[in-house]
């Protein structure tokens, strides 16, 4: 299966670029530049369009909606609202960022509102995913304080209860539907160490989305994927958090199908 998933992901890489998807992003003031550029590196069209008075109509034209709550406000969330509901009634894959969800009530109450609207995708840290699902977590703010692997079980129930893809992103990655699991392995210990790193991976996620429309387990692991190879490239020219900002969004860019699949490293379990 491992041998399959390498090359669904390595055709999706592919179809990537032949397609260039239009992804719609709402996402966080720190993170918006950086994600909309490792879009574009990756091969894929990104919009960051957030006002109620247009998200709506937005997210229907677009290929994937990507939903990210790191700065929030009643306006943007509005937004956030109408553009999942626009994307459900759509039938467009969309993603959710669940930044920091547990640090404040009002976070709480915002994520409560967009799980109810049925994401297709969950992407976040090990604390982030362990406290969605109820757990206890170590998680300080926007940042991790768990290991992924003690977020597998709470990715897999939370999978199966929502009845969504769930992505627990750190040293080694976990993707699972609440049937299928695999792990993938790569990138660098320096992608942490840059803001809005896992946002614009959540961006990816949904551009994969949009090409793979019935298939977000796979679709969501060519993108960590994806993230996972450029990032170990990237690493061997870094010096640096800074230079290793834009080693990757080169990395991305430069990156062939060959290479991709050479270093992809999934294991399914
Ligand atoms: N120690 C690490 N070694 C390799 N890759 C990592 C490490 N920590 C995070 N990553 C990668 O960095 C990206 C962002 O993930 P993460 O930092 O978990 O998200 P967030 O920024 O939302 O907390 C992912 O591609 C993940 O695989
Ligand atoms: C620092 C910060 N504050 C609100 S959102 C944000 C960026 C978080 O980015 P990531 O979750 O990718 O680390
Ligand atoms: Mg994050």
């Amino acid at each position: 299966m491992t041998t399959d998933l390498s090359k669904t992901a390595t055709d999706l890489f592919e179809t990537m670029r032949a397609t260039n998807p239009l992804v719609h992003c709402i996402t966080n003031f720190v993170a918006m530049n950086y994600a909309a550029n490792v879009l574009l590196a990756a091969g894929a069209s990104p919009a960051m369009v957030h006002t109620p008075e247009e998200s709506g109509e937005f997210a229907a034209i677009a290929g994937a909606l990507t939903v990210n709550i790191g700065t929030l406000s009643p306006h943007w969330v509005e937004g956030m609202i109408a553009a999942a509901k626009s994307a459900n009634d759509a039938s467009k894959p969309w993603v959710l960022d669940p930044v920091a969800h547990f640090a404040t009530g009002y976070r709480r109450d915002v994520i409560a509102k967009l799980l109810e609207l049925n994401p297709t995708v969950i992407r976040g840290n090990a604390s982030e995913i362990i406290a969605l699902a109820g757990g206890q977590s170590a998680g300080q703010g926007v940042d991790s304080g768990d290991p992924v692997e003690q977020a597998e079980e709470a990715a897999r129930s939370l999978a199966t209860s929502q009845k969504v893809v769930v992505a627990v992103t750190g040293e080694v990655d976990f993707v699972t539907d609440g049937t299928r699991s695999v792990r993938i392995a790569g990138g660098s210990p320096l992608m942490p160490k840059i803001t809005a790193m896992g946002c614009a991976l959540t961006a990816l996620v949904g551009a994969y989305c949009a090409i793979a429309r019935d298939q977000a387990f796979e679709a969501t692991v060519a993108a960590l994927t994806n993230f996972a190879v450029a990032g170990g490239i990237a690493a061997n020219s870094a010096n640096g958090p800074a230079s290793f900002m834009t080693a990757f969004v080169d990395g991305l860019h430069n990156l062939d199908a060959a290479t991709f699949h050479q270093n992809a490293r999934i294991e399914a379990l």
